[in-house]
């Protein structure tokens, strides 16, 4: 228990290994100063979201872009900030993770930046954020080498990559820290943390506190982030600007506001990025109940090459290179296999996905493993030839409008029954993995995380509500999902043996995919019942 000058502040976790080197009395004063500045508008703007999903599904608002705003998206004169000190060449980005044997290997990939994560990747276990900032405390102190008990031993090389870290989103708290008896935004603890510990530390050595940004969905929240950067600046005397932010650009919502978020965070912006997979589950969250021109159809079909989505991707290339930011490519969910011809079917899939990014002018991309940064690189490599990034590829040829965005339907494709079990099945492998503490994990030979589960979990819940026909002219009724659900239950089952939290796993998808209502999201409600016992 701290008490601030003002406020009641509660450490409640259970306290591991050098816990106290992160939640020391000043670090926590630190979070205390953001959460009184910033937790009112965080929780109206959480109140802006509600309604305006209500609107845009009950079909009483469409969706465009914002009348308002329209002098910010007209005035060409507005740039970013320059390239911070190692963001001027991103061309390969590897996700993951904060685990220490994964920190140090990140670091070693070979990829230019690590996004150091503590959203989709992160299994938000108290354990999983105070061991996250531990790691990368030591990390970027080159204080993180270590030897396991097997005898190998993890060394960070001579050029790791540089760290931008992923806090979570505004969606979200941190239960274990409580201020007058109120969790706190686990936005501004991850975050607050961070920046407490490292900004000095990285400056210092060259680089700078750098972050992603992720699942904003409007301009609105990205001038808190602002606010939230120049008050944190300011506490700890570093200079205005010094931050850099990547914006992750993966609802539908902000895909309308990509020049006012870039405007809003511009002394600060580094760049977006076309955060595909919630992207996906932000165009099925908002259009569940559409009707038939929004089902999306099995999730394996809903490629980037769509044109709704490829609509995204070129939209961002060109908002971004107007403003002198950086676009960054989104993750292929492939990942390297040791039976020789699942791997190479994934890494020419990868290629595929890396080139048809590098081609529409992205100036990097994302990675999951490290045996796919060779494959981004050479492609990225190709398409640079000597330069850092493609910022000068204009993308004028490009015009997207708002009904390329909503054009939900020329997706085309169908529903199967195997789409349907497909979904099931990794929904219940992936959220019981979240409950044991593991928040990405390989899945039937794809990387499976936070986003891509809510994409399962969100197309059952509206294939049932549509009554969507599956391809041998069978309606998905909920009775017929919940064979299926009790079918797969039973095969994940008898695959992963004892030790499993697969009943908890089956609450949470019956509640989340099978319910009257479609949750906004299947983490919040399973991280307060199942990953802490505070109540
Ligand atoms: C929608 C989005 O937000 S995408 C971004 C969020 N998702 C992610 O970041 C996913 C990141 N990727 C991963 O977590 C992992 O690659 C997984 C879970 C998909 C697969 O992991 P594994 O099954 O452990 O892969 P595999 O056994 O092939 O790993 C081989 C080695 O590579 C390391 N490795 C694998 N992926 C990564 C990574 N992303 N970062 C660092 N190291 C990694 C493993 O730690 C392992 O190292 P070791 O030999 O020292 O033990
Ligand atoms: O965060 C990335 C995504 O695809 O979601
Ligand atoms: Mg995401």
């Amino acid at each position: 228990m701290f008490d601030s000058l003002t406020h009641r502040v509660e450490v409640a976790g259970p306290t591991g290994d050098r816990f106290a080197e992160i939640l020391t009395p000043a670090a926590i004063d630190f979070v205390v100063k953001l959460d009184n500045a910033f937790a009112g508008r965080r929780s109206e703007l959480l109140d802006a979201r509600r309604t305006r999903r209500e609107k845009l599904q009950s079909g009483e608002q469409p969706l465009g872009f914002l009348p308002e705003t329209q002098a910010v998206r007209n005035d060409p004169t507005w740039r970013v900030a320059e390239s911070a000190p190692g963001l001027e060449d991103r061309r390969v980005e590897i996700t993951g993770p904060t685990d220490r044997r994964m920190t140090v290997n990140a670091l070693n990939s070979g990829a230019k930046v690590w996004l150091a994560d503590f959203e989709d990747a992160t299994s938000p276990t108290w354990h999983n954020v105070i061991d996250g900032q531990l790691n990368l405390f030591d990390a970027i102190r080159r204080n993180i080498d270590f030897t396991t008990e097997a005898g190998k031993r993890y060394v960070v090389g001579d050029e790791p990559a540089t760290i931008v870290a992923r806090p979570r989103g505004w969606h979200l708290v941190e239960k274990h820290i409580r201020i007058d008896g109120r969790p706190v935004s686990a936005s501004l603890v991850d975050f607050g943390l961070y920046f407490f510990h490292n900004a000095r530390q990285l400056i210092a050595r060259g680089s700078g506190p750098y972050f992603y940004l992720p699942k904003l969905e409007s301009h609105l929240e990205a001038r808190l982030w602002n606010d939230v950067f120049l008050l944190a600046q300011r506490e700890l005397g570093i200079p205005r600007g010094t931050i850099r932010a990547t914006v992750l650009i993966e609802t539908i919502t902000a895909a309308f506001e990509m020049d006012e978020i870039l405007y809003e965070l511009r002394e600060h912006a580094a760049g977006l990025n076309a955060g595909r997979w919630d992207y996906i589950f932000s165009v099925i969250k908002n259009f569940s109940s559409h009707g038939a021109d929004f089902v999306l159809p099995d999730r394996a079909q809903v490629t980037m090459t769509v044109p709704f989505m490829r609509a995204y991707t070129e939209l961002l290339v060109r908002t971004c290179h107007k403003r002198g930011a950086h676009a960054i490519g989104g993750m292929a969910a492939f990942i390297p296999s040791r039976d020789p011809e699942v791997n190479a079917t994934a890494l020419e899939k990868v290629r595929q996905d890396k080139e048809r990014e590098a081609g529409d002018g992205f100036d990097g991309s994302w990675v999951a493993h490290p045996g796919l940064v060779p494959v981004c690189r050479e492609v990225f490599d190709t398409v640079l030839g000597g330069w850092p990034n493609q910022l000068g590829k204009l993308r004028e040829d490009v015009e997207v409008t708002a009904e390329d965005l909503l054009d939900v339907a020329s997706a085309g494709g169908e529903v199967t029954e195997a789409g349907v079990r497909a979904n099931i099945n990794v929904a219940l492998r992936y959220i019981d993995a979240w409950l044991g503490g593991t928040g990405a994990a390989a899945i039937h030979n794809l990387m499976e995380d936070a986003a891509t589960a809510e994409i399962a979990r969100c197309q059952v819940w509206q294939w049932i509500r549509n009554g969507t026909k599956l391809e041998d002219g069978t309606v998905l009724t909920r009775e017929l999902a919940v064979e299926f659900l009790d079918d797969e239950l039973a095969s994940v089952r008898a695959d992963l043996g004892e030790g499993t939290r697969l009943d908890d796993a089956y609450a949470i998808f019956t509640e989340t995919a099978l319910g009257e209502k479609l949750p906004s999201f299947l983490t919040t409600s399973a991280y307060a019942r199942y990953l802490t016992d505070l109540r």
